[in-house]
């Protein structure tokens, strides 16, 4: 019989800083970053399937089906498992892509996470964060399931306490693509890398995002976004772009923002808030 578990959040993240450090000889970039969740996300519905077969019963644009993070990750879990099960993932997808919100990622987590559960294939928690990095370098904070501090290219994590926070992100309307961001030859890798214990527990604003000045040379709307949220605060940008976001302590002066971003109109702007969070809401279904 079927086994359902439906309403599977897939949270956003911020990277609250992001430093590039250096490069490794393969190209990839050595990061150091603060991964903030965030109570806003995707949601993904699960039913597992006698046949074996693994489908996406939701269309996403710009996303086929054999590409799309989801499938991949339920794939990669049936292969190195010995289950016959397969499942049927209905997502309502929420987070913009090419956002740096890490959606694409964060779908991917939650399907490790839930198949894992439902299919009863055993994977601890570290298991499941290696699988996840083939899929991609922020899949495994999501599986890490709490607010981290991240160097190498993302996968080497330590839980992180951050302030606790309203976000008001901006979605300035423009993808920006990861790898475009990287290769650009003005981009600096050489951020003197910092120590955990400097990231400051109570108070926002610590370091810079390394990527932003390409992607705002890139992108130009980001940078019309920076410069509008920067009258409230130090607004800068969420990965490799292209959102943008800025702290607050209180729920109402987020409010405020938000309404003076609606009130703005005509911007090809989608904006909202969204509270920090300490854990990933699904957790408790894998061990310490
Ligand atoms: C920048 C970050 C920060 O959290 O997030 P996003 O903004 O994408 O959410 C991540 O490091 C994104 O990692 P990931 O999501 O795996 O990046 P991918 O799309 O696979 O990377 C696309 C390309 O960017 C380059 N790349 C990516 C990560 C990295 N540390 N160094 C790189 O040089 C590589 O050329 C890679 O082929
Ligand atoms: N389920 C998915 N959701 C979002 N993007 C996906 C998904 N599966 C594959 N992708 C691909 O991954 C790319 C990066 O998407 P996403 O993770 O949302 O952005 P970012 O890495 O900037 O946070 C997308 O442009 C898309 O082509």
């Amino acid at each position: 019989m079927a086994r359902t578990l439906n309403n599977c959040p897939a949270p956003a993240k911020l990277n609250l800083f992001l430093h590039v450090t250096g490069r490794r000889a393969d190209g990839y970039h050595l990061l150091q970053t603060a991964f903030q969740l965030l109570d806003h996300g995707d949601m993904l519905h699960f039913s597992t399937r006698d046949d074996g077969r693994i489908r996406r019963t939701t269309e996403v644009d710009g996303v086929p089906e054999a590409s799309d993070l989801i499938v991949r990750a339920a794939r990669l879990l049936q292969a190195k498992s010995s289950t016959r099960l397969g499942a049927d993932i209905a997502i309502d997808k929420r987070l913009p892509m090419g956002g740096g919100l890490g959606g694409g990622s964060s779908d991917a987590a939650t399907t490790l996470i839930v198949l894992n559960h439902l299919w009863q294939t055993g994977f601890d928690r570290t298991e499941l964060m290696q699988l996840g990095l083939q899929l991609g370098a922020d899949v495994p904070f999501f599986i890490f399931g709490q607010n981290a501090f991240a160097e190498g290219v993302g996968e080497a994590l330590a839980p992180l306490a951050t302030p606790e926070c309203w976000y008001v992100v901006i979605e300035p309307g423009v993808a920006a693509p990861t790898a475009a961001i990287f290769s650009d030859p003005e981009l600096t890798r050489d951020t003197k890398p910092v120590r955990i214990t400097d990231f400051p527990e109570a108070s926002t604003g610590f370091g810079k995002n390394d990527l932003q000045v390409v992607a705002t040379r890139l992108f130009p709307p980001i940078a019309e976004a920076l410069k509008w949220l920067r009258q409230f605060g130090d607004a800068r940008m969420t990965g490799s772009g292209a959102c943008v976001f800025c702290a607050f302590f209180q729920e109402h002066e987020a409010e405020q923002v938000l309404q003076a971003v609606r009130s703005t109109g005509s911007r090809n702007w989608k904006a909202w808030k969204a509270k920090s969070i300490e854990r990933h809401p699904l957790s408790n279904l894998l061990g310490s």
